[in-house]
C-alpha cells in the first residue's frame, strides 16, 4: 500500500483577481500562504517520501510552506515542467469575466473544462493530460510502487489530468471536476491498483 497526496498550490494573485493564469509565473498571496499552511498542518504525521512539483512559484512556494510546517526539510524534490498548469495562450492575462462576457459564457465555460478545446494558442485539457501522464507512469509511479508516499504539489488542470486518470473519468466527467486551492486529495493505492495504471494507456 503506498500514498498518493494531491495538492493545487495555495490562492494566486491571479487566482484572486479572476484572471487566466497558465504558464504565467505568479505567486501565492498571503490567503494562499495560510491554505498551504493548512494543508501541511493536515499532513503533519503523514509519512512523505519524495515531493514533486511544477517549475511555477506557485506551486513551490506552497510545497515550501508544507515542508516546513512538516518539518520535513530532508524532503526530495523533484521539479518538473511536465506538471506546469496547462497553457492558456491569448487568454493569459484576461479577467475571466470579461472574457465571458466578449465571447459568452459558454464559449469560456468550453475552453476551460472542456478535454479537447484548446483556448487561442493554449493547451486543451487533452494536451495537458498528454504530457502529465506520460511523466507520472514513467517518474512517479514506480515510486508508488516500492511502497513509497509521494506529494504531488501542482495545478488546478494539471490535478484535473491526472485525477482523470487515477479515477478513470470520462471526458463528461472531468468537465465537472474542479479542485480547491491548498486542500489535500489523498489516495491510498494498493498494489492492486498500481499495476491498473501501470498497463493503463498513457496518452488520449
Ligand atoms: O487560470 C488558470 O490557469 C486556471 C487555474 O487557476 O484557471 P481555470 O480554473 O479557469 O482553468
Amino acid at each position: 500500500m503506498s500514498t498518493l497526496i494531491l495538492v493545487r498550490h495555495g490562492q494566486s494573485l491571479w487566482n484572486l483577481e479572476n484572471r487566466f493564469t497558465g504558464w504565467q509565473n505568479i505567486d501565492i498571496t498571503a490567503e494562499g500562504i495560510k491554505e498551504a499552511e493548512h494543508a501541511g498542518k493536515e499532513l503533519s504525521g503523514q509519512t512523505i517520501d519524495i515531493a514533486f512539483t511544477s517549475t511555477l512559484i506557485r506551486a513551490q512556494h506552497t510545497l515550501d510552506i508544507i515542508i516546513a510546517q512538516c518539518k520535513l526539510q530532508n524532503l526530495p524534490v523533484i521539479t518538473a515542467s511536465q506538471l506546469n498548469e496547462r497553457s492558456y495562450g491569448s487568454l493569459e492575462g484576461l479577467n475571466k469575466a470579461e472574457t465571458a462576457k466578449k465571447f459568452g459564457e459558454e464559449q469560456v465555460h468550453i475552453w476551460r473544462r472542456s478535454f479537447d478545446v484548446a483556448p487561442p494558442d493554449g493547451e486543451s485539457l487533452k494536451d495537458t493530460y498528454n504530457r502529465v501522464i506520460p511523466y507520472f507512469k514513467k517518474e512517479i509511479l514506480p515510486y508508488l510502487l516500492q511502497n513509497k508516499n509521494v506529494l504531488i504539489v501542482a495545478h488546478g488542470n494539471s490535478l484535473r489530468a491526472l485525477i482523470m486518470f487515477l479515477e478513470e473519468l470520462n471526458v463528461q466527467e472531468i468537465v465537472e471536476r474542479e479542485i480547491p486551492t491548498g486542500k489535500p486529495l489523498i489516495y491510498n493505492l494498493n498494489k492492486q491498483s498500481l499495476e491498473k495504471l501501470q498497463i493503463a494507456t498513457g496518452g488520449r
